[in-house]
């Protein structure tokens, strides 16, 4: 449904997004991931048409963004950064002035408002002009424009950006909810949205895809993946650490001091399972163990393996 290839953009000396080529199906939900200036909300704005690419083309359920624009963009919602246009407006007005914008009369149109005002729960500030609105409801009045048309694409540049816990979890619900019949990318800085809500993920860095897979198989990259971390009294730490390092899967030991215990985490070697080894020898050398669970892996150190800090991007800059 989305398909995009060899998308460039520059912006004098800063290449924003190179050569970016990805393909996104119906029942998908890709997550954009990347530090901040990785080229995450010139993408967006690429592929809903609303930058020009310096080379490269998108195509939305077989129309092209900058042949065919209307066409494509009749398919995408798009909930772009930051609070939406209209700020003298209040939601009902605005929405009622989108449904109508996307060809709605009548009695249809009033349906449409009142099913995304229900969905995205603006029924307390419908009747409050969007520019004194908090920006948990101003990200929410995004939300509702941009699927008001019921849109098989939706392009959502940090859709839970400023929204307090419960309204995280409403949100993502929705696009759940919605994910089985449209293909979504969301950009996120938020790694726990991966695991919440995308089917897969790319990082992007300077521009350039570094990484993309399901979010398991981003989690298998991690030196976590398959580690076992078991907490134990520290007079029975020393012990255990020799006992561990004589399983033949095990690479390397951290310890860790936690007041009276110590976290230890076996790292095994080339990825290989710990669990029922390390379990076995727990339960042999009879360890009171207070806690013991393998890792799935973390993704922020993933994360931070492919990407470039802001520090080394500065030094890397430096004449
Ligand atoms: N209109 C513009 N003019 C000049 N440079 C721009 C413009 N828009 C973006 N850039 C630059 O392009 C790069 C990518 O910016 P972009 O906003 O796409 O990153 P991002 O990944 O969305 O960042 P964030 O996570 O902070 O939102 C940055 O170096 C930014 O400064």
């Amino acid at each position: 449904m989305i398909e995009i290839e060899g998308l460039t953009k520059r912006f004098g000396p800063t290449t924003a997004v190179a050569h970016l080529s990805l393909h996104v199906a119906k029942g998908e939900v890709l997550g954009f991931l990347g530090p901040n200036g990785a080229g995450k909300s010139t993408a967006m704005r690429m592929i809903t048409g609303f930058l020009a690419p310096d080379a490269g083309r998108v195509t939305i359920c077989g129309h092209d963004i900058e042949t065919e624009t209307n066409a494509a963009q009749a398919k995408i919602g798009y909930l772009p950064e930051g609070a939406p246009a209209y700020g003298d407006m209040t939601p009902r007005q605005f929405l009622t002035f989108v449904a109508q914008v996307r060809g709605f009369r009548g009695a249809e149109a009033k349906a449409r408002v009142a099913a995304v005002v229900e969905k995205t729960e603006l029924g307390p500030v419908l009747e409050q002009p969007i520019e004194t609105l908090s920006k948990g409801f101003k990200r929410r009045v995004g939300l509702a424009q941009a699927i008001l048309h019921d849109p098989p694409v939706l392009i959502m540049d940090e859709p839970t950006d400023g929204l307090d816990p419960n309204q995280k979890h409403a949100v993502r619900g929705l696009l759940r909810a919605m994910a089985a019949e449209k293909a979504i990318i969301i950009s996120t800085h938020l790694l726990e949205e991966v695991d919440a809500i995308c089917t897969r993920a790319v990082i992007i860095d300077r521009g350039t895809l570094v990484a993309d897979g399901t979010p398991a198989e981003l989690l298998a990259r991690s030196r976590y993946h398959n580690a076992v971390t078991l907490v134990l009294s520290a007079n029975e730490a020393e012990a255990a650490v020799a006992r561990l390092k004589t399983l033949p899967g095990v690479a390397q030991i951290d310890r860790k001091p936690l007041g009276d215990s110590v976290r230890l985490t076996a790292f095994p070697k080339g990825g290989a399972l710990l669990i029922e080894a390390v379990s076995a020898l727990a339960s042999r050398e009879n360890w009171r163990v207070q806690e013991l669970y393998a890792e799935p892996g973390r993704l922020d150190e993933v994360f931070r393996a492919v990407t470039t800090s802001d520090a080394a991007r500065a030094k890397a800059a430096r004449p």
